[in-house]
């Protein structure tokens, strides 16, 4: 299990996290909700060890091994070099860590990517899909994917969530962040909610009938009291 153990991290005087934990277990999908700026993209960077200064414990729990290690990650805005084809990124990612690079025809046949043309010149739909695409090749026991489906059309969407779920049925843990509650709920088998830094209640799937209503009530008490008012 990934686990994330009572995290603290701060940017100057802004505490952004203060003391999250959560699981991601073997063959789940664990969605990971917050409003804008809740700390989000926070909370993965520590988790796969792209923040540092932070306190609190980050690791695969069965192992003690680094994160990084055992997971993939998709990061919310991926950046590619310039004049860095799209197999090129992928093989860089693979040499990297060391692995051999594999086939990409049968994964690219899914994801439809023009390989040979520069990354850094794809669409935003083109470039979150190449992210994906070098995570998948990879068979990583763990993926954490920022916004997976932002930016990815309607055919690109529904695909996308096939494969988490075929993932998740081979054993994949999977942490996945979006602001589209619907396609996060879809999926996903327990969830966290995350307001202003703070875990503001872990959800079982079982309980999801009233996260929506939740959300709304600790994001917008006031606007709905007001919204009363009106109508
Ligand atoms: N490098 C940084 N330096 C200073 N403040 C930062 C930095 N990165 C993030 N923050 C702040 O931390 C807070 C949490 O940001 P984060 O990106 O983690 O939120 P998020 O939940 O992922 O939001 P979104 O849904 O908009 O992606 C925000 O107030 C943001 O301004």
């Amino acid at each position: 299990m990934l686990e994330v153990i009572d995290l603290h991290k701060a940017y100057g005087r802004h505490h952004v996290l203060r003391g999250v934990s959560l699981g991601v277990r073997p063959g789940t999908i664990h969605a990971l909700v917050g409003a804008n700026g809740a700390g989000k993209t926070t909370l993965i960077n520590c988790l796969y060890g792209l923040e540092s200064g932070f306190t609190g414990t980050v690791r695969e729990a069965a192992t003690g091994r680094p994160v990084r290690e055992i997971a993939g990650l998709v990061p919310y805005e991926p950046y590619f070099y310039p004049r860095l084809t799209g197999r090129e990124y992928v093989e860089f990612c693979l040499q990297a860590r060391g692995r051999a690079v594999p086939d990409l025809r049968p994964w690219n046949q899914l994801l439809e990517l023009p390989l040979d043309q520069y990354a850094d010149e794809y669409s935003a739909g083109m470039k979150k899909k190449l992210a994906l695409l070098a995570v998948l090749v990879q068979d990583f026991a763990y993926l954490i994917l920022d916004e997976p489906f932002n930016g990815l059309d309607l055919e690109a969407n529904l695909l996308l969530k096939e494969i988490l779920k075929r993932l998740r049925d081979r054993g994949t843990g999977l942490l996945l962040t979006s602001h589209i509650l619907s396609a996060l709920l879809e999926v996903a088998g327990e969830a966290t909610v995350l307001v202003g830094g703070q875990v503001q209640r872990h959800y079982q799937a079982a309980e999801f009938g009233t996260l929506e209503a939740d959300l709304l009530a600790a994001l917008h008490g006031e606007k709905l009291a007001q919204l009363g008012a009106l109508l």
